[in-house]
């Protein structure tokens, strides 16, 4: 862990099921690679993660079993180890290379900007170059402006010990707003093609697509049917992510999909166990029949005394050199970006989705009537009344009490994003906007419809994107909610209680439920709060409460984000006038992120004591 991280916590744990093949998986970490420093539960860093990996390897290979190590991207944007340096990423490219990993693919965020796709080609895709695997993505060079894939479109090989004929895939998701020196084929098209029609026609033991893709999404769906029309006993293994929560399902019984969170809050452990080499070679019909195959999946909690206890090991003998080397060179990076550095002290927690919204202890509520109002002026329209418009989506964590340093700058709103308007907009036609875009109502059909407009629910944050797992939590928040109506908790006594005096009160944390069951997290937790929140809020300023009062017209001020659903919510409202000609940039040179820095210096006194 990073010097003057939160110290672990211990918590009842669930061992690993190991069985024949076994993976290691973490996805969307965002930069999170020096660890949670200030979450007792998350504070181990990627040098833990390589001393970790490099133990279970050696379980892996004193058992005769395998091991494999797979990332599924989104590994950029929003924490200050990539997002501080100039340019970004100056350190977090050759921190993350020291994992080895055997199956690795790109996400959304490692394609929004142009130049971070650049640094994808330029830099990850050759450090990890035999396992990077591009199946729906191509590159566009900048200087030949020639095509061509990414990385390999699929990878086949044996694994280690049991000589496993793996065939893996890397897939992302139907992205569509990213930056223009990339192209991603849909999906659906890209398993019409031949290549991919040959690869599932391959010999394989197991087939393991990985992909930035949301467990529940269509396209895995898509590349599940076409993977088992073909071969219709072999194991298939999907690896996801994107949704930034725990999740996993089966397909059919033959087949398991994980989604292993999000910020390297969680390493993914899935196995796989049971007859599981084919013998290809004998033409009788015992190669083709069904072998009983078994799944199992375990959410490990990125906590050192976790990762002790998984690998039998302690403080003096886990650490291997090369992790040990790889958290020296994490703390030397950060402080060299000065990471630590304090603008101001947060005077209480402020939650994204542990509070309900509005609340006094909301991040949004906190936004939309203290930031918003004070840093969204521009001089030449400051007599203009004004709504404002932020997307729930563009704040990525929580604020602790204490103190906000450069690294919760990026943590909290990693986004290049900047505040445009429309100026002069009918009061009448504007107040409707906010309403459309919280509302799956026309523009979320609209949307559906026209593809140049991306999903509504992107405005808002990913933990809410798939219902039915985001219903689940919300059923936990109701159970929490009603235990706590009876007053002493009905749900915590065997920890709490005098009765077991010698068992550790439960840490909050990761309550996971997933298609499987309750039970694939690690570390028992007690429940945390989960409260949904809107894709979008709105401040109005200079808007007078009477309805009598209200002005003729007003300018609409939103982050450059949201444009197109801004636009299309016009349309809907009565301004089908406007189009991207009309709108401007309301402060120039400056994103939210500096915006919102500069309030907490000047509101915030930087004295923590
Ligand atoms: O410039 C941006 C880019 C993204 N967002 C928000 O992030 C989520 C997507 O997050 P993932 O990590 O890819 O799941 C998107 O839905 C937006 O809400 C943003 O606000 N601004």
């Amino acid at each position: 862990a990073q010097p003057g991280a939160a110290s672990p916590v211990a918590a009842p744990m669930r061992d690993l099921d190991w069985g024949k093949l076994n993976i290691l998986h973490t996805t969307d970490t965002h930069g999170w690679h020096g660890g949670h420093l200030k979450e007792s539960q998350y504070s181990a860093d990627w040098g833990d993660y390589i001393s970790f990996a490099e133990h279970l390897r050696k379980l892996a290979d004193e058992k005769g079993i395998d091991l494999l190590l797979v990332d599924t991207g989104d590994r950029v944007e929003g924490n200050g180890l990539y997002d501080a340096s100039s340019p970004k990423g100056k350190y977090y490219y050759d921190i993350y290379r020291e994992q080895d990993i055997d199956i690795i693919c790109t996400g959304n965020h490692e394609l929004y900007q142009a130049p971070t796709a650049d640094e994808e080609h330029r830099q990850t895709v050759p450090n990890f170059k035999n396992t990077y695997l591009a199946s729906n993505l191509d590159y566009i060079d900048p200087l030949t402006g020639e095509r061509m894939p990414m990385a390999q479109r699929y990878r086949k090989f044996q694994t280690k010990n049991q000589k496993l004929d793996i065939v893996a895939f890397g897939f992302i998701f139907d992205f569509t707003v990213n930056a223009n020196n990339t192209v991603v084929q849909p999906v659906e098209e890209t398993i019409k093609e031949q290549w991919f029609q040959d690869a599932i026609r391959e010999k394989a033991d197991v087939f393991v697509v990985i992909g930035h893709v949301g467990l529940r999404m269509q396209e895995f769906k898509d590349i599940f049917t076409a993977i088992r029309d073909q071969n219709w006993f072999t194991p298939i293994v999907f690896l996801g992510g994107h949704a930034h929560i725990r999740d996993a399902t089966a397909y059919d019984s033959n087949s398991i999909a994980l989604a292993s969170g999000r910020y390297f809050e969680t390493i993914g452990f899935l196995s796989v166990d049971g007859d599981l080499k084919r013998s290809f070679d004998v033409p009788s019909s015992s190669s083709s029949l069904p072998k009983h195959t078994s799944f199992s999946r375990r959410y490990i909690d990125n906590n050192l005394l976790g990762l002790y206890h998984h690998t039998g090991l302690n403080e003096t003998t886990f650490p291997t050199e090369h992790g040990r080397n790889v958290t020296a060179i994490i703390a030397r990076a950060r402080k060299e970006l000065d990471l630590d550095y304090n603008f101001g002290c947060a005077p209480k927690d402020l939650w994204m989705t542990r509070a309900p919204y509005p609340d006094d202890n909301s991040i949004y509520t906190w936004l939309e009537t203290e930031v918003l109002p004070d840093v969204a002026v521009n001089a030449d329209r400051s007599e203009v009344p004004r709504l404002v418009i932020l997307n729930t989506g563009a704040i990525r964590f929580d604020i602790f009490k204490g103190a906000f340093t450069r690294d919760t700058t990026y943590i909290v709103s990693p986004f290049t994003s900047t505040l445009s308007y429309i100026p002069d907009v009918p009061y009448e036609v504007a107040r409707k906007v906010i309403i459309l875009l919280n509302r799956s109502g026309p523009i979320f059909h609209a949307a559906m419809a026209d593809s140049s407009v991306p999903d509504v629910r992107f405005m808002g944050i990913p933990e809410q994107f798939d219902p039915t797992t985001y219903s689940r939590r919300q059923q936990q928040q109701h159970a929490s909610d009603s235990a706590s109506d009876f007053g002493s908790s009905q749900q915590k006594p065997l920890f709490n209680s005098n009765e077991s005096p010698m068992e550790p009160a439960l840490v909050e944390g990761y309550t996971t439920e997933d298609d499987i069951g309750n039970d694939g997290d690690d570390a028992v937790h007690s429940v945390i709060d989960f409260y949904a929140v809107p894709n979008c809020i709105q401040t109005e300023i200079g808007v007078p409460e009477g309805e009598e009062d209200k002005p003729d017209s007003v300018d609409l001020v939103f982050v450059d984000f949201i444009q197109p659903w801004v636009l299309l919510a016009l349309k809907f409202s009565g301004g089908e006038q406007y189009g991207n000609k009309d709108v401007r940039p309301f402060i120039d040179g400056k994103t939210f992120t500096e915006l919102m820095e500069e309030w907490i210096k000047k509101n915030w006194r930087q004295d923590c004591s």
